[in-house]
């Protein structure tokens, strides 16, 4: 799925408009009716649920109008606040002209704001994608006031406040919702950590918005859900053999941290490679062998740490990073693996810590390597970002420059890609945030590398798919807090095999 950006967004409404031959407000009314449907599946009884629905000048406070009116059609006890405006855009006259007399409708003034009952749903539409400037005045202060009622709040569309694809000044009046529920598709504010306080949870309902134009709209930013993976993971070959999925190795472990080891190799058994190699320092031969037995083991000369790479020439894919430490001759090694590979390499974890280290080492990478930092590793190979959306231009940036495709780890872990475009994963949970989950995927990646039928994006995008789609399937076994790292390998095949093409004619 793309993400538009708010001025795509409204060339959508205006391309759906002029193909459909329907009116603006019969849009508005769609995306209302979309709305109310969405909120009413959540709501208790409509006899006993206050909602108060808040509505700024704009097509926002329209949607608001008209989602009040269906509200009230129902049965709920529905009020209206309007913001004091000069002007009102069209459809917000027409669906205040369709409000039935009966319904209280109050312009709420700033000397008196109305006191908010923590027990009422405010729908919040005082503003969407139109905002052009951080609120002040009467709607910053009703903002803040919404804010101080704790009132369970469900945004229309973005949270009133927040621009829908650019940072506003640190301080700005946005609307803290509970939910968000927005037309469509999602716009690009709501994927980020520094919108959550905002955003609450986010969904996007349907709307109709036109087909042509979204297919055809050039996007460089993606949502990453099981529609878009849809048929990118063939399915096994009758005839398959090991090394159809090729031979992976994997370089991961020192001396207290050979767990790392363990769960990368794990994660790569289960992502499915043919077969695996692990080269771990001495003092992880022992525990590999016994925990990992499908695994193959090279054990380093060194007891403690890295210090020597294998030949390469039998490995489809080769993964290095997950607990190796800083030592300079594990820094030699990666020098080494990065002047002399010829398979794709994956780096995490310490790899990356090492290349931030030594910056040189940065002009060596490969060609379509898979890099994962979390935040603080990427600052390590960059500079600190002023807000998400600098991180994002960082983040592209370094792919570019790099020809590398680089996964920022996180909530809706996004990938850059060489070419420069962003793709945010849709699966995964709290429960990830948990020592080794890294590992794993540095593990799941480095087999789905190994895969010849696959090309380098879709061995990423997979991977990070099913990563977290293995953690969503575990918690319903674990719970979020019980999760830890070591059970995400056992799902990882359930993730694959949702995405795995049936064979058909
Ligand atoms: N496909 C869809 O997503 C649909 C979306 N709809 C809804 O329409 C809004 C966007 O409406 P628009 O009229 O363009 O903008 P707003 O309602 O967000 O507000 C515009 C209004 O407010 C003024 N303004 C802007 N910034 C400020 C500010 N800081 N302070 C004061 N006033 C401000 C501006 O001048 C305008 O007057 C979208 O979010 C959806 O909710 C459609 O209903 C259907 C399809
Ligand atoms: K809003």
């Amino acid at each position: 799925m793309k993400l538009l950006t708010a001025a795509q967004t409204r060339e959508a409404d205006a391309a759906t408009i002029r193909e459909e031959g329907i009116s603006s407000a019969e849009l508005m009314e769609r995306a209302a009716f979309a709305f109310v449907t969405w909120l009413q599946v959540r709501l208790s009884p409509a006899a006993d649920t206050q909602v108060l629905v808040l509505c700024g000048p704009g097509n926002n406070g329209g949607d608001g109008l008209a989602a009040a009116r269906l509200l009230h059609q129902q049965g709920y006890l529905v009020q209206v606040g309007l913001l004091p405006a000069d002007r009102h855009s069209a459809d917000w006259e027409v669906n205040r002209a369709r409000l039935p007399a009966e319904l209280p409708v109050a312009e709420w003034q700033p000397e008196h704001f109305p006191a908010i009952s923590p027990n009422t749903v405010v729908v919040d539409a005082l503003f969407g994608t139109g905002l052009s400037r951080p609120l002040e005045g009467t709607a910053a202060a009703l903002v803040q006031h919404l804010n101080a009622a704790q009132a369970r709040v469900v945004s229309i569309d973005v949270p009133s406040g927040l621009f829908a694809d650019a940072p506003q000044p640190v301080g700005s009046a946005v609307v803290k919702a509970r939910y968000t529920v927005g037309f469509e598709l999602p716009k690009l504010a709501l994927l980020l950590p520094q919108n959550a306080e905002f955003v609450g949870r986010w969904h996007v309902v349907p709307i109709g918005l036109s087909p042509r134009y979204l297919a055809d709209v050039p996007a460089s930013m993606y949502l990453a859900d099981a529609a878009l993976l849809a048929g990118r993971l063939p399915a096994r070959a009758t005839f398959a053999h090991k090394g159809t999925f090729g031979h992976a190795l994997l370089l991961a472990g020192s001396r207290g941290k050979v767990g790392a080891a363990v769960l990368a190799a794990q994660a790569c058994l289960r992502g499915g490679v043919g077969l695996l190699t692990v080269s771990v320092p001495a003092v992880g031969y022992a525990v590999l062998q016994s925990t990992v037995p499908e695994a193959m083991c090279l054990p380093d000369d060194c007891k403690t740490h890295l210090t020597n790479l294998p030949e390469l020439r039998p490995y489809a894919a080769v993964g290095m990073g997950p607990g190796i430490d800083q030592a300079d001759d594990t820094r030699a090694v990666l020098e080494e693996l990065l002047c002399t590979a010829k398979a794709p390499l994956v780096l995490d974890a310490d790899a990356l810590n090492l290349l931030g280290a030594n910056r040189s080492l940065l002009d060596l990478l490969p060609p379509s390597t898979i890099l994962t930092p979390h935040p603080k590793e990427f600052e390590r190979l960059t500079e600190p970002a002023q807000h998400d959306y600098h991180r994002l231009e960082l983040l592209r940036g370094f792919a570019r420059h790099y020809r590398c495709y680089v996964v920022l780890k996180g909530a809706y872990s996004c990938l850059a890609t060489p070419d420069g475009q962003l793709y945010f994963n849709t699966t995964g949970n709290p429960s990830m945030a948990t020592g080794g989950s890294g590992d794993v995927l540095t593990g799941l990646l480095t087999a789905l590398r190994a895969d010849k039928r696959l090309s380098a994006l879709d061995a990423v995008l997979i991977g990070l798919y099913a990563h977290g789609r293995a953690a969503d399937i575990a918690v319903a076994d674990t719970g979020q807090a019980g999760l830890v790292a070591g059970d995400l390998p056992r799902y990882i095949g359930q993730a694959l095999q949702e995405l795995t093409t049936p064979d058909s004619l």
